[in-house]
């Protein structure tokens, strides 16, 4: 557990939890893809200043790739938060679950809002960031951004092996019921500790998912298009054109 003092005012502290240790496979070749280059800066770097420009974060855990931690740190130490911010970096694990978890072992004991945010996210507007956490704060235990599913979706009965095969169709869900759902996701902290406590051998691709199996309510708001997650190389070309388009602007 990190020993360190919480200064933002007037608010319940509340930490943000950025799992960064994928190896960002989908994007191919490279460093590891927090580490990798948005607009000349560490994607990495992008989604800690967008969770430490958040009303409500008074600390910030980053879960570097496990190997990474020191040069993380150091990473970091060359980008300062803002006053009030501090940052924390820890090593993670083999899974996203496990990253979060070990991300959840160094909040120290004041904090009592989580907001998880993959780094993989580096675009998210702080004004989502201030809506899912104004959220937990007015009570829900358990809150994520989310947003309509634009294209039809169709469910199979199992992925065809090899991959690449035909795929027979078993149901055509209503897209009016469905949500692609994105990250900050927000907890109260009790919540999601029993959670990876409960399900701690899974390999959940979201905290969230966790929650609803131990049946607590989870909740959605509405989520952000540039909040998107960059997985696969052209979700790198729409990064560089938002960002972009954000410094001319806004001066960003
Ligand atoms: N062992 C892992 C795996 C993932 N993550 C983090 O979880 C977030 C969402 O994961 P994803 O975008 O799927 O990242 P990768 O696992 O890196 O992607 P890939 O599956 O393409 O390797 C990312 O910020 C990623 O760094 C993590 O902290 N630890
Ligand atoms: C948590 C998440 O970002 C929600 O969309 C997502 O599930 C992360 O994992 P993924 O395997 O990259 O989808």
């Amino acid at each position: 557990m990190t020993d360190i003092t919480l200064s933002r005012p007037g608010l319940a502290p509340a930490a943000a939890v950025i799992p960064a240790a994928g190896r960002g496979l989908r994007l191919g070749p490279g460093a590891p893809k927090a580490l990798r280059q948005l607009g000349g800066t560490p994607m990495l770097v992008h989604a800690v200043r967008a969770m430490a420009r958040a009303r409500a974060v008074a600390l910030v855990v980053v879960v570097a790739p496990p190997g990474e931690a020191e040069a993380v740190r150091s990473l970091l130490d060359e980008h300062p938060p803002p006053p009030g911010v501090d940052q924390v970096v820890v090593p993670g694990g083999d899974t996203r679950q496990e990253s979060v978890r070990l991300g959840l072992d160094a909040l120290p004991d004041e904090i009592e809002i989580v907001l998880v945010h993959d780094a993989a996210r580096p675009l998210v507007p702080v004004d989502t960031v201030d809506a899912v956490a104004a959220a937990v704060r007015a009570g829900a235990p358990a809150v994520v951004p989310a947003l309509p599913v634009t294209d039809t979706v169709k469910q199979i009965a199992a992925p065809s092996e090899p991959p690449g095969g035909p795929e027979p169709v078993v149901a055509t869900p209503d897209r009016a019921l469905l949500r692609a759902v994105q990250t900050p996701q927000g907890f109260d902290r009790a919540t999601l500790v029993a959670a990876h406590l409960k399900h701690a051998e899974g390999d959940a691709t979201d905290d969230a998912g966790m929650v609803e199996r131990m049946g607590v309510p989870v909740v959605l708001v509405p989520g952000h298009e540039e909040a998107f997650k960059v997985t696969r190389p052209l979700d790198l070309v729409l990064a560089e054109a938002v960002l972009a388009r954000r410094r001319k602007n806004d001066g960003y």
